[in-house]
């Protein structure tokens, strides 16, 4: 078919058509609204100036204003977030009595409240990660550099904030601010994912932690990491089954270097050292050291054997 074959009025007919079959790619009118990702955006930025005050928002914040920021702050954001988390539950949400719309309204608004309760303890963690970065990295000259340049604690801050909501069975919101993150670092980490404490991701770029991952404390990795699912089991329907823990679990003190491909429901024993661009499908003991095989020497002619 070319395009002279078609009207503007056949290819409108054609969208509007194929929209209703297979995964629908149409929202109709009267459906429950979207969640906002400006909105969303916005939020998580509040949460990172009160987080680390000073760092971001209004630098010229004192002790005695701290309070009434951080307060205000607080207060407005927990009414916008108890309507994204609404919506988010609308988003999964088939059905249309406003009877369920209604219990949905009202268990937002206790979810947002639970969740601005567990901000000193998301702090906490990552003042941890915080003191991880600095320590695990040379190139880190003070705390500060590492909250306010480094990709690791952009990433953890809306992990923390996103595990937290997924924890509280919040939908599909967890997963927006993961994104966010992975698009402005280059740091994928599921929501899902359990992290501890001093945790490190030095560079980050193209670091992926998958939905079942449990990484314990004091763990580093490096740029290039995948702790990724090995297989795809499917269910009788011949659909991929959803939700089994199929991605690795990482004990305390383990260093994974750049690059490393390590898949699975596999453990990777405490104090674990496993070296960069390894492929790693069994578990590792605690305290082993996994290097690749050495590289091969070799002469290029002409660009011969690249
Ligand atoms: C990180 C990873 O394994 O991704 C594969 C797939 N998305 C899954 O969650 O299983």
């Amino acid at each position: 078919m070319t395009s002279e074959d078609y009207t503007l009025a056949d290819v409108v007919a054609l969208l509007v058509e194929s929209g209703d079959k297979g995964p629908r790619s149409h929202r109709r009118a009267g459906e429950a609204p979207m969640p906002s990702v400006e909105i969303l955006r916005g939020i998580v930025e509040d949460l990172r100036c009160v987080l680390f005050p000073g760092y971001f928002g209004p630098s010229e914040i004192t002790p005695d204003t701290m309070p009434y920021y951080i307060g205000s702050t607080l207060d407005q954001l927990e009414r916008k977030l108890a309507d994204q988390i609404n919506r988010g539950y609308c988003f999964v949400c088939d059905a249309t009595t406003t009877e369920r719309c209604s219990d949905c309204e009202k268990r937002a608004k206790t979810i947002a409240k639970k969740f601005i309760t567990r901000l000193p303890e998301i702090r906490e963690y990552l003042l941890s990660d915080v003191e991880a970065a600095y320590i695990g990295d040379p190139a880190a000259k003070t705390h500060g550099e590492t909250i306010f340049c480094y990709p690791s604690i952009r990433a953890l801050t809306n992990h923390r904030i996103a595990h937290e909501l997924y924890k509280l069975g919040v939908d599909i919101i967890p997963r927006i601010i993961g994104e966010m993150a992975h698009s402005d670092t280059g740091i994928d980490i599921h929501p899902g994912a359990t992290i501890g404490r001093s945790f490190f991701i030095d560079h980050g770029t193209g670091t992926v932690i998958g939905e079942t991952c449990i990484i314990g404390d004091n763990v580093r990795v490096y740029q290039g990491v995948t702790l990724g699912a090995k297989s795809f089991p499917k269910g009788e329907d011949e659909m991929l089954i959803k939700g089994l823990p199929r991605h690795p679990i990482v004990e305390d003190d383990v260093i994974i270097y750049a690059g490393a491909t390590i898949l699975g429901r596999i453990t990777i024993g405490r104090e674990a050292v496993i070296g960069g661009n390894v492929w790693i499908v069994r578990d590792v003991p605690a305290g082993a050291q996994i290097v690749q095989t050495r590289a091969l020497e070799q002469s290029f002619e002409h660009g011969a054997g690249i």
